[in-house]
């Protein structure tokens, strides 16, 4: 166990220190978008605190803090097979006594919870706070992804008011709380108001960078655009001025390493009837061998063999001109070839695709939307309500304009 009045070391420089105590039982906020190290930095807080026998509870959206407990005692509470309890078996109470009375770390992993999540967390969080009113034991509670549960638009739920209570009275307590998250402007501004300490990596989407400078100003805003990875501007109450720190590497295991170009295959497979077939059975029965013969393929498929030739000739790169051969030659697309239930399943993929298209784009163009009210016209309040309106007014003008013409016609 090191000598924690040194301070927290997560710098890449030694002399970058967090005050043990102002971590453990203060607000944090980290933030930065994807790939900009927000992880890494928690993680290298949370080994500190470790490392100094501090304890902590870190709620982890996607599965990517296991190496903390592999490397450092900690109650693993999951629904995998690989946790120490599935939270539904678990007495929230139980858990909160021993987080305050024993410091036991906990690694509370709600990525395949679902649905049940936000009560299950809650019911932790809440017991948590109740311990702690007694116990008073300086411990931290660290959450990911802190916009899903405490999100700025979309109204208060019993789960963010838990957080919020933590944020402005867990301090008293003993119970500290840091958040992270990718967009600051969709955290609850209630929250990052808290904060008393805030990492800001690299941001480079407007919406976010308006928050950064009204937090922290306008040049703030500027250099957040800029930062390399790791690296951050650390506005806190211990530090006299804004300060740009580059974090070191975590020292446990990266599960939310972006993959590098060494893991997974380099070479590009032909697109034969083989790969076709594989697709196609999987799709259609579930997975099974693949068979090199097209027309076996077919014959076990909706699809009916128009040439056996093209089929015979084998191979992959024949197989693929024969299926084009036996598109082109009909006249017309799969569809008039296919049997109803094909055809069926085709038309089902293809009103999927469109419905996929239009949601994406729906979602892009009230995020694009919205950002232009605010940047032009300073919009803030309802501002993604309006957004919204004027995105399914222009829907509804681009679906119904040429259905009223055809109709009128
Ligand atoms: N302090 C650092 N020094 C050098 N490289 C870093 C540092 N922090 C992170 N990185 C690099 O950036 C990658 C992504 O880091 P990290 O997973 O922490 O990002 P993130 O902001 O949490 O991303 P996401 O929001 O997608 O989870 C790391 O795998 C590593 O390659």
């Amino acid at each position: 166990m090191s000598d924690e009045d040194d301070g927290l070391a997560v710098g890449d420089d030694e002399s970058v220190r967090f005050p043990t105590a102002d971590v453990l039982t203060g607000r944090g906020f980290v933030t930065g978008k994807s790939g900009a190290g927000k992880s890494n930095t928690a993680s290298v807080v949370a080994e500190e605190l470790l490392e100094r026998g501090r304890g902590l509870l870190v709620v982890d959206t996607d599965a990517e803090y296991y190496g903390l407990a592999e490397r450092y005692e900690m109650l693993t509470v999951g629904s995998g097979e690989h946790c120490d309890l599935d939270p539904r078996d678990v007495e929230p109470d139980s858990l909160a006594q021993l987080a305050v009375e024993e410091n036991v770390p906990i690694l509370f992993d709600v990525s395949e919870l679902g649905a049940e999540t936000d009560e299950l967390l809650k019911a932790v969080l809440d017991a948590l706070f109740a311990a702690e009113k007694t116990a008073r034991h300086p411990y931290l509670v660290l959450v990911e992804e802190v916009h899903e549960f405490l999100p700025e638009r979309g109204g208060s739920d019993d789960l963010s008011e838990t957080l919020i209570r933590i944020a402005k009275r867990g301090r008293k307590r003993g119970l500290g709380i840091c958040g992270l998250s990718q967009r600051p402007a969709s955290v609850s501004k209630d929250f990052i108001t808290q904060c008393d300490w805030l990492v800001w990596h690299r941001l480079t989407w407007d919406n976010d960078t308006a928050v950064v400078d009204r937090v922290a100003g306008s040049e703030a805003a500027e250099d957040v655009q800029s930062l390399a990875d790791g690296e951050a501007l650390v506005m806190a109450d211990w530090e006299p001025s804004l300060r740009r720190v580059q974090f070191r590497r975590k020292h446990t295991a990266d599960a939310g390493a972006t993959p590098d170009l060494s893991e997974g295959r380099s070479t590009l497979p032909a697109i034969g009837g083989d790969v076709v077939a594989r697709a196609r059975r999987q799709d259609a029965s579930g997975g099974g061998p693949a068979d090199e013969d097209d027309a076996a393929d077919a014959e076990r498929s909706d699809l009916p063999v128009a040439d056996e030739s093209a089929s015979a000739a084998g191979g992959n790169q024949s197989g693929r001109r024969g299926r084009r051969s036996r598109r082109s030659a009909s006249g017309g697309g799969d569809l008039a070839e296919t049997s109803p239930a094909g055809a069926l399943a085709e038309l089902g993929d293809l009103v999927v695709h469109v419905f996929r298209f239009f949601v994406t784009s729906g979602i892009w163009a009230v995020d694009a939307v919205e950002e232009w009210l605010v940047d032009w016209y300073g919009v803030r309040r309802h501002g993604r309500l309006l957004a919204r309106a004027l995105v399914a007014l222009a829907f509804a003008v681009l679906f119904l304009l040429p259905l009223g013409l055809a109709t009128v016609l």
